[in-house]
This record gives structure tokens, C-alpha cells and sequence, in this order.
């Protein structure tokens, strides 16, 4: 191994009970939200169709021009309560929230800069507002933090020169500080998302890296950071030069997943997800037609298929100007959160079930227990769901979660091979059988049909 100071500090899953409960929470409420929300991808009356949260490069629109935005931040509509009510009948669990996007304008009345909401015309603290009213509703909230800021004078994309490295360690040490600002004053927050880290210059400083996730976890112990924070001292970002996963879990999955089939390596150590609903849409945008619009089925096996695998799904919401959602991720959230309202226990602290992936959906496993749960996206017009079980796994009985007095037909074909039968009919959404196992050997015959 190559011995490093700045790598990996430990192997394996964090088996606390934060991170326990990082890991049950499973699914999560991206929220983007900034400057870049009162244009919504629109300047000068051109619809640029790129990510709107980066349209000041895609309009080439003047630091100055872009920052005087904050005078025009006034979100009237915002209600934070309100937020976290959505958040909550969909079915989160935690909610991610842009502290600071790479345009630098910070959403609390941070004392390292004026360029925040205290500069606004709106100049509340939206942060406290967001971790009361989500806390309030049993939801945590983790902090999204960009480290590349356009909007600071010492940020370096690469240090080219003494000069590049005096301004950029002002930069981390103000970076540094607003971190330290925020796990000290809203002490609730459970995690820190990084973003920002791909720069040359902060992968010349993989010690930063180090010291803000030792900082972090010194003044709020158990809090956890994804691994987009840490570069070693080599500059390797995400796994350390001897391979080793930084920060603690996985946060490389940003609007695509793992394969169910030959990327089962991601089941060993913890990891997220973040999905857009458009194609490539964070921060809001006033027009999306411009790409395709996932609806909430698409969405809702997403969230299945990250569970089935052992992920965390963080699904982003862009807020307008105004502080109110648009009709379309209103009426996903309607749509998810009636099916988490019924099969939520399918997906709340549930992980992978170690069974090899089946046609018809995704299983998830509820944790400490014998009860597995089969999420059937694809109805088999045969009217039987195959299941193959690793080898000393007996299924026992098969029923819907939501008819659980009438057994469906179990069929042991072979060894670890069992069939099971199910009405032949279309439905209009995904359906979740419940199975009882238990750990034994088969008896080599294959023992008749089951009931
Ligand atoms: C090339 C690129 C840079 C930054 C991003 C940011 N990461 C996502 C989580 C959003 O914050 C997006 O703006 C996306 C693509």
C-alpha cells in the first residue's frame, strides 16, 4: 500500500447509529435553489437550454451583472413549512439543501461574506427556517456546499503561480470557515454534500480535503460527508491511491445508476444517487420542454432500483424565485408519495438483497429480518415471477403486502429456482410481494407445489 496522510480513514461501512440511520433513511429531497432561480435559464429574452443553475456561463453574463441579482431576491412565496409538509407526504426521509451553489450567493447571513440573503431584499436566514420546519417534520437535512465559487476573488481554478497560491489558501481559509459557520450554528444537520472538487486547484490540496471532514466531524460528531469532498495526497478523488473510498459513502451516481447486474461491487460500501427530473435540470428552469420530463413512474423505479442495490435516491426539486414549486414536481410528489404511503416499508430501511436481478423488478430486504420484498415493475404475462436464491435461502410463503391473508403459489422447479404465481392483469403501477424465508438447505428433491 501507498502510504498516505491525507487518504482513507477507515475501511467498510461506518456501522454507527448516524450513519445507520443515513443509510435507512434511503430516500431524499434535492433542493437547488439560488440567484439562479429568478432568470430560470432565460437572459436578455434567450431560452439557453444548458443546466440553469450554470446560465451565467451560459450567457456569458458579467460577475457583476449576474451578482446584482441579490437585490432582486425576494422569494414572497417562500414558506418553509409548507416545504417540508410536500417533502413530507412524499415520503422522504432527508432533504439536501444548496447552502452555497458555485455562483457564491449563500442562502444564511454568513459573517465571511455580504454576498447572502442578509444582502437582500428578503434577508432572513432561509437555512434555519428549512432545518426547523423539516426537523420539525421528522425529515434531516443535510447541507449541499459548492468549494468552486465564481463569485470570490481568491478562488483558483488551478495555482499557476505564488501569487495563484497566496489567493487560493485565502480562499480555503475562508471556505473552511463558512463550513466550521455552518456545522456549528445549525447543529441538527446531519451530513455535508461537496460539490466543486473537480478544479486542479483543490486536487492540489487533498490536506484541506482532510482537515475540513476531521473539522466537521470534531464540531458535530457523527456527522457524515460524501466522498466528492476528499482528494488524497496525490490528488485521487473519491477512492485514494490505494483504492480506498474517502469521505463516507460513495457520492460518484449524479443523474445515472448503477447496472442491477454487473455493477453489484456498489452493494459494499454505502453510496447515493442524485437524479434530476429533466434531463439535466438542477436549479429551475422556466422551460422544459427543451428535454424529456421523467414522470413518476420513471422516477419511483429509480428509487427501487437505488434501494435494491444498497443507495441512497436523492431526487431534485428546483424551487422558483418565488419560493413555490412548479406544477410538474407538485404533482410528482403527489404521485410518489401515495405509493410510499402504501409500500414505503419496502424502501425505508431496506438494502440489498444479495439475489440475482430478475426481469420483473427489483427486490429489497428489509434490514435484520427474513422478509423480502419483490417490487414488480414488469407483470409477467405468464403469470409467474421466477426467483433464484442464493444457496441456503428457503422461501417459506409469497403474499401482496397489501393481501396478506391470501398465499400466492410457491413452486420450488429446482435447486434455488421457485416460481411464483400470480393473477394475469395490468396494473397501473408498481406492485410489492412479500416473502418469508428462511435459512436452511433444500431437500434436493424438488418438493411439490407449495400453497
Ligand atoms: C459539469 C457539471 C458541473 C457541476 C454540476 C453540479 N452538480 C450537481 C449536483 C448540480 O449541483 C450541478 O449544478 C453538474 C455538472
Amino acid at each position: 500500500a501507498i502510504p498516505l496522510q491525507y487518504g482513507a480513514q477507515y475501511s467498510g461501512k461506518r456501522t454507527d447509529d448516524a450513519m445507520n440511520k443515513w443509510r435507512s433513511n434511503r430516500f431524499g429531497q434535492f433542493i437547488h435553489w439560488g440567484l439562479y432561480a429568478i432568470p430560470g435559464g432565460v437572459w436578455n429574452g434567450k431560452t439557453y437550454n444548458y443546466a440553469a443553475e450554470f446560465l451565467k456561463a451560459s450567457a456569458n453574463v458579467p460577475s457583476a451583472t449576474w451578482d446584482s441579482l441579490m437585490y432582486q431576491f425576494n422569494p414572497v412565496k417562500f414558506d418553509a413549512k409548507q416545504w417540508a409538509k410536500m417533502a413530507k407526504k412524499m415520503g422522504v426521509k432527508y432533504m439536501t439543501i444548496t447552502t452555497k451553489h458555485h455562483e457564491g450567493f449563500c442562502l444564511w447571513p454568513s459573517k465571511y461574506t455580504d454576498f447572502s440573503v442578509a444582502g437582500s431584499p428578503y434577508k432572513k436566514d432561509i437555512l434555519k427556517q428549512l432545518v426547523e420546519a423539516y426537523n420539525a417534520e421528522g425529515i434531516d437535512v443535510n447541507f449541499y456546499y459548492s468549494v468552486l465559487d465564481w463569485h470570490h476573488p481568491d478562488w483558483r481554478n488551478d495555482i499557476k503561480s505564488p501569487q495563484d497560491s497566496v489567493a487560493f489558501k485565502r480562499y480555503l481559509d475562508f471556505a473552511y470557515n463558512q463550513l466550521k459557520e455552518l456545522a456549528t450554528n445549525y447543529p441538527t444537520v446531519k451530513a455535508f454534500w461537496f460539490d466543486g472538487t473537480w478544479d486542479n486547484s483543490v486536487k492540489k490540496n487533498g490536506k484541506w480535503t482532510y482537515e475540513v471532514e476531521k473539522m466537521l466531524k470534531e464540531v458535530s460528531p457523527g456527522v457524515i460527508v460524501n466522498s466528492r469532498l476528499r482528494a488524497d495526497d496525490y490528488g485521487k478523488r473519491h477512492k485514494d491511491s490505494n483504492g480506498q473510498l474517502m469521505g463516507d459513502y460513495e457520492s460518484g451516481y449524479e443523474r445515472r445508476l448503477p447496472d442491477p447486474v454487473t455493477d453489484t461491487a456498489v452493494t459494499r460500501w454505502d453510496w447515493e444517487a442524485c437524479m434530476t427530473i429533466p434531463e439535466n435540470q438542477w436549479g429551475y428552469h422556466k422551460d422544459w420542454t427543451v428535454s424529456h420530463v421523467k414522470s413518476p413512474l420513471e422516477l419511483l423505479e429509480m428509487l427501487v432500483h437505488t434501494t435494491s442495490m444498497g443507495g441512497n435516491f436523492l431526487l431534485n426539486f428546483g424551487p422558483t424565485g418565488n419560493g413555490d414549486f412548479r406544477k410538474e414536481e407538485l404533482d410528482i410528489a403527489t404521485v410518489i408519495g401515495n405509493w410510499m404511503g402504501k409500500y414505503g416499508d419496502a424502501i425505508w430501511n431496506c438494502d440489498y438483497a444479495g439475489m440475482k436481478k430478475e426481469d420483473w423488478g427489483y427486490y429489497t430486504k428489509k434490514k435484520n429480518s427474513n422478509q423480502l420484498n419483490m417490487v414488480v415493475f414488469n407483470w409477467p404475462s405468464s403469470g409467474l415471477l421466477k426467483v433464484r436464491t442464493p444457496r441456503g435461502m428457503v422461501l417459506d410463503k409469497a403474499s401482496f403486502v397489501d393481501a396478506k391473508g391470501n398465499a400466492l403459489k410457491v413452486e420450488e422447479i429446482a435447486d434455488n429456482q421457485y416460481l411464483i404465481q400470480v393473477p394475469v392483469k395490468l396494473y397501473t403501477s408498481p406492485q410489492v410481494i412479500q416473502v418469508d424465508f428462511h435459512q436452511g438447505a433444500t431437500n434436493g428433491k424438488y418438493q411439490k407445489a407449495k400453497t
